[in-house]
């Protein structure tokens, strides 16, 4: 990767760090986003910075290893962050937020921890699928890169309990759209909480996934 595409990625984390917080997805220096680099590496958003001032030139570079190559220490989630990455061959960025809505679901006693929000909209099973809850941890204990590990292989979205999303897409763009797309769904299922909603049925979901495979 030339070092103009990396800088490119940088930029594109800023723009689309400063769009989530601007409004309101994240708070204060909640949240990290990392892309995944052709040499195997990463870049990841530095810890305790806050997703609507990022300098792209402080963003943390990673190696293979998850070495901090260059800029600020990263965020305290990277072993997060690179065993989803090792689950996911395909997946190319990853966005983690403490988006209202989501972490609300996150604390409710009686949701399916297989499968947090039913599929209420097609493009809710679209963008994110089944999302399976991860039981708490401390934000930053190494032991959610193994909780996560056993997941992510079957899913692009898991949900920390009591924290927030993690979401995986192909580019950062669609980790972007997906983490969205939760974070509304997550809303509605709010709203229609008590209203026993017409979701849709194992045909039309197992319809959309065939049609409309992630990645
Ligand atoms: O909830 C947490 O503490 C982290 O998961 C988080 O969202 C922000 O941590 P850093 O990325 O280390 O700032
Ligand atoms: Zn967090």
């Amino acid at each position: 990767m030339s070092v103009h595409d990396e800088n490119g990625l940088r930029e594109q984390i800023a723009t689309l760090g400063e769009s989530l917080f601007s409004r309101g997805l994240t708070m204060g220096s909640s949240g990290n986003i990392s892309v995944r680099l052709d040499d195997g590496g990463w870049l990841m958003t530095p810890t305790n910075a806050c997703l609507g001032r990022l300098d792209p030139a402080r963003i943390s570079r990673l190696d293979g290893q998850g070495r901090l190559l260059s800029g600020d220490r990263p965020t305290k989630e990277s072993f997060l962050h690179m065993a989803m990455y090792e689950e996911r061959p395909r997946s190319g960025a990853i966005v983690h937020l403490h988006s209202t809505h989501s972490v609300a679901v996150s604390c409710l006693p009686q949701i399916d921890p297989c499968d947090c929000i039913p599929p209420l909209t097609a493009y809710y099973v679209m963008r994110v699928g089944k999302l399976p809850l991860v039981p708490y941890h401390l934000p930053g204990d190494p032991a959610l890169g193994d909780a996560v590990r056993g997941l992510a292989g079957q899913h692009s979205a898991v949900l920390l309990a009591n924290h927030g999303p993690v979401v995986a897409g192909k580019t950062l763009e669609a980790a972007v759209y997906a983490t969205e797309e939760l974070e509304e769904t997550a809303r509605l299922f709010l709203l229609l909480r008590g209203e026993n909603p017409r979701c849709l049925t194992p045909e039309q979901v197992a319809e959309l996934e065939a049609r409309f495979p992630r990645d």
